[in-house]
């Protein structure tokens, strides 16, 4: 199933130039982008609690007045406020479509709902005082207008104080700020209106995959080999191992690091058998990473000579240079989080979006940028991004999880970027199904539910 298209501002001024090509006019773009947020608004506000919608100079402000004029034809209690005069034709039409009065900012009062359109996509500087104090105005709900005043569309950045909303009403497409940390946690619920763009986007949201049981043909090797090479802190290894058994493989080989707390079904064995299992044709993925400690050269150099996918995680990922890694022919998926991604790749210019893209055509491998907005992205340049993972994975080990759970997708076949984002799923529905303050082990335990609910 495809995710949903996130178009950057300038890409959603490109679908909405093509629409306008095909025959649409602006003003029938904004009508339908003001309806969507007016019939939002009923939803939450009805007839009888007090709107207030405060509307800037752009198109974002027109969709504000048009909001404003079907809500007041509903009978709703609305107040308009604006920064200014509409600077734009179609926002000085929907104004014009505004019978009721309209007073400045600073004169607005606080209201049951407050409806903000004051800047979307056309943002191009911080936010002025006058303007702070009126996203500030208190409000029992808040619903911003495309995108939060205050954010930059393309990568999620503030550009003042930006207060938290009840809901956000990406127009036409998501935008990389509905995703993107710090903005994203300031979204609240995401809804997309269609308002008839149409264009194919290179980034897309993570969605639930849908997977196939085994076949009766089936058997362990054909379900994956995984080998997932221990090191110096062996515990993280073993939940590797762990998750990729339950996340699907086959089979399961840990080098190196034996000891409690693992299913029987794991096969332990020495370390120095990793040259091995390099070698051996039914190797579906190998492992090389979580725990390996700061003295990893001679297990990672082994494993970066692997004829199958190779997953590098943790303490890999510091040891290693992008050089290196694109020297594989196998596929390799990364998965660093922010300090090891930094230190790999160093300080790349951009969004999260375009830094995971740049590494991975550098490293020519998947790489999964890790973090409250994990972002994935492939050497050929398409993207996808998680939206709402669960608060509670900040915790030691979840990481370990996840790599565990690539490399099994890996190992039953799956192309590399699918694995990578079908991993990602898994790992964000196991962490939903395991509420709030989980270890680390508790999320392995959910994974072959997480799994069912992808058959
Ligand atoms: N794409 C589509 O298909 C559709 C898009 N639609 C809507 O249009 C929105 C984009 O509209 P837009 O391009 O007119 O820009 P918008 O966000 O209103 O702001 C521009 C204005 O704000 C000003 N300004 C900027 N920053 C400022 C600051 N910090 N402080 C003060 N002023 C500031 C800026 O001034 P300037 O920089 O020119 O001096 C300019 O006057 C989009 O998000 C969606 O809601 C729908 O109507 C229909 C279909
Ligand atoms: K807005």
């Amino acid at each position: 199933m495809a995710g949903l298209p996130v178009l950057t501002a300038a890409e959603t001024r490109a679908a909405e130039a093509a629409a306008i090509a095909a025959g649409t006019s602006v003003t029938a773009l904004m009508d339908r982008a003001g309806r969507a947020v007016a019939d939002l608004a009923w939803r939450i506000a009805g007839a009888h609690y007090p709107i207030l919608i405060l509307c800037g100079p752009g198109n974002n402000g027109g969709d504000g007045y048009v909001a404003a004029r079907i809500l007041g034809e509903r009978g709703a209690p609305v107040t308009v406020a604006a920064l200014a005069d509409p600077t734009t034709d179609a926002a000085r039409a929907a104004r014009g479509g505004w019978s009721g009065p309209v007073v400045p900012l600073a004169a607005a009062d606080p209201a049951f709902l407050v409806i903000d359109a004051l800047f979307g996509t056309g943002l191009t500087r911080p936010l002025s005082a006058e303007v702070e104090a009126a996203l500030a105005i208190p409000a029992r709900h808040r619903i911003a207008v495309d995108v939060p005043s205050g954010v930059a569309t393309d990568d999620g950045a503030l550009l003042g104080a930006v207060p938290r909303y009840t809901a956000t009403l990406a127009l036409g497409a998501l935008k990389p700020a509905h995703l993107l940390q710090p903005a994203a946690g300031l979204c609240g619920r995401l809804f997309v209106a269609d308002i008839g763009l149409s264009a194919s986007a290179s980034v897309e949201t993570v969605v639930r995959p849908v997977l196939a049981p085994p076949s009766p043909a089936d058997h362990k090797y054909t379900r994956g080999l995984v080998a997932v090479v221990g090191g110096a802190m062996p515990g993280a290894a073993r939940l590797a191992a762990s998750a990729a058994a339950h996340a699907g493989a086959g089979y399961v080989l840990l080098l190196g690091a034996g000891g409690g707390g693992l299913p029987d079904a794991v096969v332990t064995r020495p370390a120095d058998v990793l040259p091995e299992v390099v070698a051996d044709r039914r190797l579906g993925a190998l492992l090389v990473g979580p725990g390996l400690g700061a003295d990893g050269a001679a297990p990672l150099a082994a494993a970066l000579r692997a004829a199958a996918p190779l997953v590098v995680d943790g303490d890999a990922l510091r040891q290693v240079t992008p050089e290196a890694l694109a020297d594989r022919t196998a596929p390799t998926v990364l998965t660093p989080h922010d300090g090891e991604f930094a230190a790999l790749f160093g300080a790349l210019p951009g969004s999260k979006i375009d830094r995971a893209r740049a590494a991975a055509a550098r490293a020519d491998a998947v790489v999964i940028a890790k973090g409250a907005d994990t972002v994935i992205a492939a050497p050929d340049g398409r993207v996808r991004v998680a939206d709402g993972a669960s608060p509670w994975l900040s915790t030691a080990g979840t990481g370990d999880v996840l790599a565990g759970i690539v490399a099994a997708q890996l190992a039953r076949g799956l192309a590399p970027l699918a694995a990578a984002e079908t991993a990602v799923w898994l790992h964000g529905e196991a962490a939903r199904r395991a509420g709030p303050a989980f270890v680390a082990d508790a999320l392995v335990a959910r994974l072959p539910a997480a799994l069912g609910a992808a058959l």
